[in-house]
C-alpha cells in the first residue's frame, strides 16, 4: 500500500519509538536527574537558561525545592502532557543526549523509511516531506532525532509541532493549523499523519487529514471498533 500523500506527519512516542524507551528510560533519566537541576535553580546564582523554564510552573508550585520537585514528580508519574513539563523535560534530556547516556532506539523500519522518504536518490514518488507532531517539546523532539541509534536524523525533517505552536493532540484545530501551515492552498488529506494513539487518529481525520493507527509492540491494545474505523499498520514498510 505505497501512500500517496506528499507529506507525512509523525507522532513520536509509540510509532518511531517504543512506549517502553519513553517509560523506562527517558521519564526515569528525567526523575534522576531533575533534583539536581531544581537544586541549582535554588542557589545564589541560578542558571539563567533554566529560568524560564521554571518560571513556567504556576507560582504556587514554585515556592520551594521540595514543593516544586513533589509537583514535577506527581506530574512526572501520571504522565501529564502539560507544557510547562514537557519543557523541563526537554531541558534535562539534553545532558543526558550530550553525554552519550541517552541514544534514541527507533524501529528498525523507520530509518528504512527516512532513507526513502527523504534521500536526493530516491524517485519523485517516494520522496515525502516528513515533519513531526508529539507532545514531546520542540526541543525534546529535535534532541531525540538528532541522537538516534543510527545516527542525526534532523536533515530529513522538515518541521516540528507540539502541544505549544500547534495545541493538544485530540484537538481537531490543532491538524487545521498544521495543515494550514505545510499544506498551506493544498488538500488537507495530502497529509498524512500516523500515530499510536485512535484519539489523534479520529481528531486529524476530522480536520481532513489523512490518518493510519501504528500498531507498534507494547502499545495500548486496539478495539475490534478501532480495527473497523482506522486503518491499522504495523510497521512503515507497508508504505514505502
Ligand atoms: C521527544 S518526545 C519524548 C516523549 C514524550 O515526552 C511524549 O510525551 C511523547 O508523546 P507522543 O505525542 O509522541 O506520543
Ligand atoms: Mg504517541
Amino acid at each position: 500500500m505505497p501512500v500517496l500523500q506528499k507529506k507525512i506527519l509523525l507522532d513520536i512516542e509509540g510509532t518511531v519509538c517504543s512506549i517502553s524507551f519513553v517509560k523506562d528510560v527517558l521519564f526515569p533519566y528525567f526523575l534522576k536527574t531533575v533534583p539536581s537541576v531544581l537544586q541549582l535553580h535554588f542557589t545564589a546564582n541560578p542558571p539563567p537558561d533554566l529560568q524560564p523554564y521554571i518560571d513556567a510552573f504556576p507560582p504556587t508550585s514554585r515556592t520551594s525545592y521540595d514543593v516544586l520537585h513533589q509537583h514535577i514528580r506527581e506530574l512526572t508519574l501520571a504522565d501529564k502532557k502539560v507544557p510547562e513539563l514537557k519543557g523541563l523535560q526537554g531541558y534535562v534530556w539534553r545532558r543526558g543526549y550530550e553525554s552519550g547516556e541517552l541514544k534514541a532506539p527507533l524501529f528498525d523500519d523507520v530509518y528504512d523509511a527516512f532513507r526513502i522518504w527523504t534521500s536526493a536518490e530516491s524517485t519523485a514518488a517516494e520522496r515525502k516531506g516528513v515533519f513531526i507532531y508529539s507532545s514531546g517539546s520542540v526541543d525534546a523532539q529535535i534532541l531525540l532525532f538528532s541522537h538516534t541509534e543510527k545516527g542525526d536524523l534532523t536533515r530529513g525533517i522538515q518541521g516540528y509541532y507540539d502541544t505549544v505552536n500547534a495545541g493538544m493532540k485530540q484537538d481537531k484545530s490543532s491538524y487545521e493549523k498544521i495543515a494550514d501551515t505545510i499544506a498551506a492552498g493544498e488538500q488537507k488529506n495530502n497529509i498524512l499523519f500516523l500515530s499510536d494513539n485512535v484519539k489523534e487518529i479520529a481528531a486529524a481525520k476530522e480536520a481532513g487529514l489523512e490518518a493510519f493507527v501504528v500498531e507498534r509492540p507494547g502499545n495500548a491494545p486496539l478495539t475490534d471498533e478501532d480495527r473497523k474505523a482506522h486503518i491499522v499498520i504495523e510497521n512503515f514498510s507497508s508504505l514505502l
